[in-house]
């Protein structure tokens, strides 16, 4: 069933962009802030399979991975008021593109290569497609993946903001987009 009665105020909101951007992070702090639900899509994705993130990939396959990924951002989409957390290849899909550009705010969290790469000591033992990769490897994926972003209804550059800075400079600006965005009375 699509959305399509919901208002700009009641759309969800989906964070897109590149692994370990601190789409959940951010994304959990911003649902806080605006009193909303935070859905973490590869949370409920590990909560199918019952099993991490690394091992489905190595149990079914990324096919299976990405089948899962899209039926539940194509539910969680069609709900109001969700922050939605999408993994950092979901955009990968055109129908997932689709669907999140039509029916909710999409919110590209951006970074810049030479601060992402600071953060690849946190980010590898979890990530399926950064084990084992070079860094040039990764750069070029990195690179790669920026196209899937440019698909957004609003970019945030996070490089010179704390997590908890930006969910705040977020919600800030959604609200006064919402203000702007609101019928006036006649
Ligand atoms: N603004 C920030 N400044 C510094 N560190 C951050 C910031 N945002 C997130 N982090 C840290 O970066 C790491 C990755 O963040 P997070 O898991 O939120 O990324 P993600 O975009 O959800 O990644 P994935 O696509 O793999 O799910 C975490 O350890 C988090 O604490
Ligand atoms: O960028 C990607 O393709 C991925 C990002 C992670 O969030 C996970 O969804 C998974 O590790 C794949
Ligand atoms: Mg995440």
């Amino acid at each position: 069933m699509r959305n399509f009665g919901l208002s700009i105020r009641e759309k969800s909101i989906v964070c897109i962009g590149f692994m370990g951007v601190g789409k959940t992070t951010v994304g959990k702090l911003l649902a806080q802030k605006l009193y909303r639900n935070f859905v973490d899509i590869d949370v409920e994705i590990e909560k199918a399979f019952a099993m991490p993130i690394p091992q489905i990939f190595e149990v079914y396959g990324e096919q299976a991975f990405r089948a899962k990924e899209k039926e539940l951002i194509v539910k969680y989409s069609q709900q109001p008021l969700n922050i939605i957390s999408v993994g950092g290849g979901a955009f990968l899909q055109k129908e997932i593109q689709d669907i999140c550009m039509a029916d909710c705010i999409v919110l590209f969290l951006d970074i810049s290569w030479e601060s992402w790469k600071d953060r690849i000591h946190i980010l590898v033992d979890n990530r399926p497609l950064l084990k084992g990769r070079s860094l040039e490897d990764m750069k070029t994926l990195f690179l790669e993946r920026q196209t899937i972003y440019s698909l957004n209804h609003s970019k945030f550059q996070v490089d010179n903001f704390k997590a908890e800075e930006a969910a705040d400079y977020l919600a800030d600006a959604l609200k006064l987009s919402w203000e702007i965005h609101a019928p006036q009375p006649k």
